[in-house]
């Protein structure tokens, strides 16, 4: 890919998952730049990475081709304006905005001038290079400006474009958030876990490699459905059957679905809100 300056605004969970991600995948360390607020924690982040780091946004910006908004959505009006009334010229910037619920319609009014705009619904294994993005360009990203987006998140995982808005908050329910769904699911068997007297360290291990082996099944094999390998599983009469059995009778299927509406609503929310 293209090695071009590029600035993250915002140095949090998912920032650092994605600078981690480009720098394992080789981006050179010079070109990247870092902005948060505290001083404090840009050091932290020069130490760890050994990129540029600035607690001036506005300064921070000035020299990037490529900025990425990593901020909090409740963030971006603060940080969108304070480039509006800074005088550099946005046109001659791609914006990759990672923020959930915010729209490139709502960007674009924003920034004056400021047109190439990909928006991107990433997740937080993006920084062991197992991330899954979603992107969305508006109608002024070019073919190149398209292309580095992609190759961007590429360095960190797989990506699919998406054709509307929509996509991206569909996108954030069933893969931005959804880390957070499979940490939860181990919570719960955790606390059976301990329940049962393993130690902290055993069950971890145990369900560690309870996921990964699923995980590893399901791509493995690609010929078989997910219901059969869960088929695969369940023994006529057995004990997998009495458990999911559970779950069918709490409508597990209706939990999720809930679930993930709830969180595309909440992206919905945000649009209107930010
Ligand atoms: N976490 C996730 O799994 C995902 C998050 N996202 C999106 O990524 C964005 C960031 O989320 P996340 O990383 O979790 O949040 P964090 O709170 O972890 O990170 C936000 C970062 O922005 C910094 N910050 C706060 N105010 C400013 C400012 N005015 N200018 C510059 N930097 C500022 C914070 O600094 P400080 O800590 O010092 O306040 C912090 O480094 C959000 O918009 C979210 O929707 C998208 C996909 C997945
Ligand atoms: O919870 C959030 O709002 C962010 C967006 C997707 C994951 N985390």
């Amino acid at each position: 890919m293209q090695h071009q300056n590029i600035t993250f605004i915002g140095g949090g969970n998912m920032g650092k998952s994605l600078i981690k991600g480009i720098l394992n995948a080789g981006y050179p360390k010079e070109k990247v730049t870092v902005s948060t607020p505290f001083a404090e924690e840009i050091n932290t982040l020069k130490q760890t990475f050994g990129i540029n780091g600035l607690t001036d946004n506005v300064e921070a910006v000035k020299n990037a081709e490529i900025v990425v908004m990593a901020v909090k959505p409740q963030m971006m009006h603060d940080v969108l304006t304070q480039f509006a009334s800074s005088g550099i010229d946005f046109s001659k910037k791609l914006l990759i905005s990672i923020m959930a619920g915010v729209t490139t319609g709502r960007i674009a009014e924003l920034v004056p001038g400021l047109t190439r705009i990909v928006r991107v619904m990433p997740n937080t294994p993006a920084l062991i290079g197992l991330g899954m993005a979603g992107l969305f360009p508006a109608a002024g990203a070019s073919e190149a400006d398209k292309k580095f987006a992609e190759d961007l998140l590429g360095c960190c995982g797989k990506t699919v474009w998406v054709d509307s808005e929509e996509g991206i908050d569909n996108i954030t329910s069933l893969s931005g958030s959804a880390p957070a769904y499979f940490f939860l699911f181990l919570e719960c068997m955790a606390n059976k876990a301990a329940e049962y007297g393993f130690s902290e360290k055993d069950a971890r291990s145990m369900l560690e490699q309870v996921i990964l082996g699923s995980a590893q099944m399901v791509i493995n094999n690609q010929d078989k459905s997910i219901a059969q390998l869960r088929e695969a599983v369940t023994s006529k009469g057995g004990t997998t059957y009495e458990a999911l059995k559970v779950f069918n009778e709490s409508n597990l299927n209706d939990i999720v679905s809930r679930a993930l509406d709830a969180c595309k609503k909440r992206a919905e929310e945000m649009s209107k809100q930010f």
